[in-house]
């Protein structure tokens, strides 16, 4: 479904993704792990359409999108929800929610909306409060509620566990698991936790140094070869 070969991915002079090639298959569940500063995000952002390769191509069902811009890949269905969750503080957790439907999807906003809800129902009771003052997990499952709600056929998650109660970590590994199940979601996941990552994924790619240093199925791997990687 999305393939990138061969992506370079530089600020300025300085080369951060360096000929990196993978693949997200139809209703695939994929990690990809590595130390911070790796270039895990860098390379996320250039999937989606935030940061243009130097070099390399990224096509998305066989149809090249390498220069297409961010919001036209959402409109494609493909979904992101960054680092640090950015959801809008001064807004209602509804009208945080009802963004992900208003750019493509606005007719659809109130069906949507209770479709998250069955997925996310911490949240129905939060409804009417600022997005800023919930809870870090809480946030989170606004975050990953609100991308849904553009109908996504894949989502990009940039470390979705990272500062967030084991519990809700936990509970949102189950809710990916079950959209992935019930929607056919491709999910896509940045993660330094093992646990949580292989709680969800399939197949994993390990990232040093800007490039792929690893990758294969999660069930054939031992936990303490991937811990090598993330250990200084
Ligand atoms: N906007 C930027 N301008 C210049 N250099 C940057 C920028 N963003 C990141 N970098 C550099 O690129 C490298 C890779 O950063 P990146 O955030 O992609 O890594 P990461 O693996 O996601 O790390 P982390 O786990 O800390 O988020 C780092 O050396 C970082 O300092």
């Amino acid at each position: 479904m999305l393939n990138a070969n061969a992506l370079q991915v530089s600020y300025g002079k300085s080369r951060v993704i360096n000929g990196v090639s993978l693949e997200v298959g139809k209703s695939d569940k994929v990690c990809l792990m590595g130390r911070n500063g790796v270039g895990k995000t860098t390379l996320l952002k250039s999937l989606i359409g935030l940061l243009a390769p130097k070099e390399g191509a990224i096509t998305w069902e066989g149809k090249e999108i390498t220069r297409t811009r961010a919001n036209e890949r959402s409109r494609m269905g493909i979904a992101y929800v960054p680092q640090g969750r950015e959801i809008i503080p001064m807004l209602t957790v509804k009208e945080n929610l009802e963004l992900g439907a208003m750019a493509h999807h606005p007719k659809e906003t109130a069906r949507l909306m209770e479709e998250m809800l069955e997925y996310f129902p911490a949240l129905k009771e939060h409804l009417p409060r600022k997005g800023g003052v919930l809870s870090g997990g809480q946030q989170q499952q606004l975050a990953i509620g609100r991308a849904l709600m553009s109908k996504p056929k894949v989502l990009f998650l940039d470390e979705p566990s990272e500062g967030i109660q084991p519990n809700v970590v936990a509970e949102i590994a189950r809710t990916l698991n079950r959209v992935h199940e019930e929607k056919s979601l491709s999910v896509f996941i940045v993660e330094q936790n093992l646990d949580f990552a292989f709680k969800i994924a399939e197949r994993f790619y390990v990232m040093e140094k800007g490039q792929i240093v690893n990758s294969g199925n999660t069930r054939e791997v031992s936990t303490d070869t991937i811990k090598k990687y993330l250990t200084i």
